[in-house]
């Protein structure tokens, strides 16, 4: 069934963000993404980003297609990582993009005013101008070193908050998110956890996401 594209207030964006799964199709194993995203959005993923560095365009492109309709279906935003273009084609509600991507001016510009727009800041400096940019929301990180991303820094608990004191969008920390150290996001003034792998190189994703689901609303 088609669904409408639905139109994400700030408000909604920022309650959406607080369980973020990002997408790794290293574990898949014999699972397809499909497979894998629909089990983290029955165990309670609230938004969802496809992050593959690996895909050709067209794969990129029938990926997003593809969890688009099971976002949608669950009325969860969906953005793709790095690529407008793609974000375009399929008519995702968005991208989220680092500081080495598309400008957030020029995502903004050619997705229209609707779309999320997600940008990764380390730094208070960064983190305004993307809010002036027209971010909707900041990806900040890490909260611990990670073997997915393992050149990405640590933040301190005082950079977190010092991001957070600078915006008034809201935040999504990433970078070593699992079961253990969520707690730690109760002191960083943040308002969501963006996981990749305690989510998706989980044997079971659904139960995995659900029991950091129910870790994040005791936290946040
Ligand atoms: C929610 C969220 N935050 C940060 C990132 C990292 O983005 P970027 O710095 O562009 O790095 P890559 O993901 O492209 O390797 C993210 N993807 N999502
Ligand atoms: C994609 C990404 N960006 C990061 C950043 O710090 O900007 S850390 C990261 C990977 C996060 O993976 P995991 O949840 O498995 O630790
Ligand atoms: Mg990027």
């Amino acid at each position: 069934m088609e669904h409408e594209k639905p139109v994400w207030s700030p408000e909604t964006i920022r309650e959406a963000l607080k369980l973020y799964a990002v997408t790794d199709n290293a574990w898949l194993g014999e699972r397809t993404l499909a497979e894998c995203v629909e089990a983290a959005l029955a165990g309670g993923a609230t938004f969802v980003q496809l992050r593959d560095k690996h895909a050709s365009a067209d794969e990129l492109r029938a990926e997003a297609a593809e969890l688009l309709a099971l976002c949608r279906a669950a009325g969860v935003p969906f953005v793709v990582n790095d690529d407008v273009e793609c974000a375009l084609a399929v008519g995702a509600d968005g991208v989220h993009v680092g500081q080495d991507d598309m400008a957030c001016e020029r995502a903004r510009a050619l997705l229209g005013p609707d779309a999320i727009v997600g940008v990764s800041t380390q730094t208070v400096e960064q983190a305004r101008a993307a809010e002036a940019a027209g971010a909707d929301y900041l990806g900040v990180g890490g909260v611990a070193g990670t073997a997915t991303k393992p050149e990405a820094g640590v933040l301190s608990p005082d950079e977190f908050r010092a991001i957070a004191a600078a915006v008034d969008i809201p935040i999504v920390a990433i970078g070593g998110v699992n079961a253990e150290t969520m707690p730690l996001l109760a002191e960083l003034d943040v308002d969501g956890a963006a996981v990749v792998s305690a989510i998706f190189a989980a044997d079971d994703i659904e139960a995995a996401t659900r029991e950091l689901s129910r870790i994040i609303d005791e936290t946040l």
